[in-house]
């Protein structure tokens, strides 16, 4: 392909929708290959603005706003990286020919629990658990009934387990209420599924463009309050169960089309294997990429958006740990003890301007067998603190 040089008049550009730690390595990728690359989020120095060419700060939300970045910015390609975008003007941008990625339908469809899910289990017929929408209280007690106890509660766009619950009992119900009417904003939707007791659960990340289809090792991960802590790359798992979650990330990602990598959530329980949800993005759980394969997550997203061949070299076994903050702070200070940083693990430390209790800053990365990886990738993150 034909590769031009940031800045000038006729070069490449890719607009971030969302600018956070997966969206830094995204961009990182895109100036390596000489792409520019304008970063938006909500807030300013967000992690992919320090590395952009360009950075806004803006109501995502707001379809005037994000169009009138999109216009003025011109990209060539637009790759959202967060849940929380207009969908309308995604939809009014490709109408007037900007290429978002994977494509305004696939994100409308992926953004929204209940779209995914019944294109994924009433369209595409695919294994997923039981579950039901409701969008009163009254019908969350009554689908909690149907569905079985325990359940779990999730408003229908939210993402990394913000506003998520389990209800063991009826008598939770309630509670979980409060949880999603907390975190939901305007959507007043929520899904409650039923509990899949799996054995594991894995992201498959499954690239596609014009070139064909590519998967990753499955990725195997721990998740606290729906949000991931750990994971690490290849999953074990017997080869009926890897095929036929290849077979049904290829049968969901070719449903919804467009270039780009996609995160495909399977639960295992046993031999069976659930469809639980996707990203058209790269995937918190495939950091670990970064340390096991010659082309990372991000470098995938951003071949299979250029058109690029997607071939990589799978390095070996590894694990990323993530680390959250244990402090609110506006200048935050990660402690980062010096033997984290080996022949064979690292951290990365995303830059994030303000801290929370629980905001993920870094990831710890270790090349390693598996349960060694895991081990150490887990002790790194317990030695770090932040201030
Ligand atoms: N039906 C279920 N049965 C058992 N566990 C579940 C179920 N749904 C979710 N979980 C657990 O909660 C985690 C987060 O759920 P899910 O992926 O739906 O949330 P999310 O907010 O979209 O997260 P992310 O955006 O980080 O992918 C899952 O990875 C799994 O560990
Ligand atoms: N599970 C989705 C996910 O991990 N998304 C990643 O987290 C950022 C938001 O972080 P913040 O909430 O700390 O701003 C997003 O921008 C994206 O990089
Ligand atoms: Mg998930």
């Amino acid at each position: 392909m034909t590769f031009t040089a940031p800045l000038q008049q006729n070069a490449i550009k890719i607009m971030l929708l969302g600018s956070g730690e997966l969206g830094k390595e995204v961009a990182i990728e895109a100036q390596r290959l000489g792409v520019e690359v304008i970063a938006v989020d909500k807030y300013e120095n967000a992690p992919a603005h320090l590395v952009a060419n360009r950075s806004y700060a803006i109501d995502m939300q707001d379809e005037a706003a994000v169009l009138a970045v999109i216009e003025k910015e011109q990209p060539t390609y637009i790759l959202p990286e967060v849940e929380a975008i207009s969908i309308s003007a995604l939809f009014e941008a490709e109408k007037r020919g900007f290429h978002v990625i994977p494509n305004a339908e696939a994100v409308n469809k992926t953004m929204n629990r209940k779209n995914i899910r019944v294109f994924a289990a009433e369209e595409l017929a695919l294994k997923t658990s039981g579950y039901e929408f409701v969008t009163t209280l009254e019908g969350l007690k009554a689908a909690g009934e149907r569905i079985g106890f325990p359940c779990v509660i999730k408003p229908v766009m939210s993402s990394s387990g913000h506003g998520q619950s389990v209800a063991r009992t009826a008598d939770d119900i309630e509670r979980s209420w409060e949880i999603a009417k907390e975190a939901r904003g305007d959507a007043s939707e929520l899904i409650v599924e039923e509990f899949v007791p799996f054995d594991y659960e894995i992201t498959l990340l499954t690239i596609r463009n014009e070139t064909g289809t590519v998967f990753c090792e499955p990725i195997g991960h721990v998740q606290k309050d729906g949000d991931f802590i750990l994971s690490w790359q290849p999953m074990q798992m017997s080869p009926e169960a890897l095929k036929k979650a290849q077979e049904i990330a290829k049968a969901v990602t070719d449903g919804l089309g467009g270039r780009g990598i996609f995160g495909v959530e399977f639960f295992v329980k046993n031999e069976d294997v659930y469809f639980s949800e996707l990203s058209p993005r790269p995937h918190d759980t495939g950091m670990v990429t970064l340390i096991t394969q010659s082309q990372s997550e991000f470098a995938l997203h951003v071949r299979a958006v250029l058109g690029l061949p997607l071939d990589f070299t799978f390095y070996g076994a590894g694990a990323c740990g993530a680390y959250k903050a244990k402090n609110e702070s506006h200048s935050p200070v990660l402690e980062v003890p010096d033997d984290a940083f080996t022949k064979d693990s690292y951290v990365r430390v995303f830059g994030k301007p303000e801290s929370h209790v629980g905001r993920r800053m870094a990831v710890s990365l270790v090349l390693d067998e598996v349960e060694s990886a895991k081990r150490r990738a887990t002790e790194i993150v317990e030695k770090i603190d932040d201030h």
